[in-house]
């Protein structure tokens, strides 16, 4: 399904025009598609109809209130790794039995707090977690149900800030070291054990990290029977990859099916935890042109939206497809390095692109649904972008603009 589309060369989102939006509420603007979004979640449910299953999505992609609103509408559950993030699941109508809590640092309060809503489970990543859970728990005279997040070593053949299941990296535990904390989690009385879960990484464009991850799950669920620990769910993370540019990653049937295949007819209940795959070519990032500055060196065309706005070009030299909302643009062609006003050379939101443009006209980031208002900041003191959700032939404002009294909350100057 795609959501943005040319009409009479103008892009569209759904069946409204992308620079009626603009002129609507502004720029830099995200844009997202509803009918995007249900698409995508709804590959998942096709694809793991008939066997026991819950997808959580993953809340960091993209957090906002509308987009888990409509995700929860499906039945989805959530994949969350802070206080924050389970606050806006809960406040959006989410459904804290369908909630998996991930993270390397979770705090007693964030525990707390989760097993006050009893969620569905914790998925630990390390022995002091498992102590620490099993006293918070036990203070309140609650069981925990967990899970631990197993290291399982493989190459998720990723950007390597956006790989998470090399024994290198600060995430889960190792196979061997999984043992020992299963073991001890057996015995506490305030901890059941429910599950195992991996998360390899981010962005994976190959089925096969993921099917080396579940072997080795597998072969430690099997060891776990053996001595009488069973598991009810094993959980295999998200990160299923997206086209930006010319990637090919597998579609959510066929790495669904792979999975499911390699399971064969083991009695799992089979959890999910895709973010980017769900949301990131649901939403579009829109900017405008102010200013075109050719040199001897580049032409730049400096836009309204920024590093602050969109860093994954900065941050994993990401690379974002670039638009002109108006293809009858009749602004200069030329190849363009597409900046932004922040005071940083690493300040761009892609470099050589052929584009059309002239100042005032808009451009679309395409792919910017993942990861795009979720990691911006006010750097530079610029006020965060609006979110606006496109349904049809409505669209809704879902988060406002930030304004000058945002920057400064909570800021106060020195007494006299
Ligand atoms: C524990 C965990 N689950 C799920 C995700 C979502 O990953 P993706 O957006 O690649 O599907 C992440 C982020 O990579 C994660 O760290
Ligand atoms: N933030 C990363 C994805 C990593 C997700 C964290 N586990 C990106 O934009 O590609």
């Amino acid at each position: 399904m795609e959501p943005f589309n040319y009409r009479d060369n103008q892009l569209c989102a759904e069946e409204l025009q992308i620079a009626a939006i603009a002129q609507r509420f502004g720029t830099p603007c995200y844009i997202y598609s509803r009918a995007a979004l249900e698409a995508r979640f709804k590959e998942y449910q096709d694809a793991l109809s008939g066997a026991e299953h819950l997808i959580c999505y993953a809340v960091k992609a993209n957090s906002n209130l509308a987009v888990l609103d409509i995700l929860a509408r499906l039945g989805a559950g959530f994949d969350i790794v802070s206080g924050g993030e389970m606050e806006r699941v809960i406040t959006a109508g989410g459904d804290p039995a369908k909630i998996v809590f991930s993270g390397v640092g979770k705090t007693p309060a964030e525990m707390a707090r989760a097993l006050d809503l009893d969620i569905a489970c914790f998925n630990l990543e390390s022995a002091p977690e498992l102590e620490l859970l099993a006293r918070v728990a036990a203070e309140k005279n609650m069981v925990a149900r967990v899970s631990v997040r197993v290291n399982p070593d493989v190459d998720a053949q990723t950007h390597p800030y956006i790989s998470t299941g090399l024994r290198e990296n600060k995430f889960g535990v190792t196979v061997e070291e999984a043992m020992a904390v299963y073991r001890r989690a057996a015995e506490l009385p305030s901890i059941e054990v429910v599950g195992i879960d991996c998360h390899i990484g981010s962005q994976l464009t190959q089925i096969s990290p993921f099917i080396d991850a579940l072997k080795r799950l597998l072969a430690l669920v099997d060891e776990l029977a053996s001595e009488g620990i069973t598991l009810h769910h094993l959980d295999l993370g998200g990160g299923l990859g997206v086209c930006y540019k010319d990637e090919q990653p597998p579609s959510v049937a066929e790495y669904i099916a792979a999975v499911r295949a390699e399971l064969g007819d083991r009695p799992l209940k089979l959890v999910f935890e895709p973010g980017r795959s769900i949301a990131a070519n649901a939403g579009l990032l829109v900017t405008r042109v102010n200013y075109l500055k050719p040199t001897a060196e580049h032409n730049f065309a400096l836009v309204d939206a920024a590093m602050n706005d969109m860093i994954r070009p900065a941050l994993y030299q990401a690379w974002l497809d670039i638009r002109q909302v108006d293809l009858a643009s009749e602004g200069q062609t030329a190849t363009w390095d597409v900046v932004g006003p922040v005071c940083e050379t690493g300040d761009f939101l892609g470099k050589n692109r052929e584009l059309t443009v002239a100042p005032g006209d808009l451009l679309a980031l395409s792919g910017a649904g993942a990861y795009g208002f979720t990691m911006s900041s006010n750097y530079n003191s610029r006020p965060r972008a609006a979110e606006i959700m496109v349904d049809g032939d409505q669209a809704h404002i879902v988060r406002a603009r930030e304004e000058f009294e945002d920057l400064i909350r909570g800021e106060a100057r020195l007494p006299d």
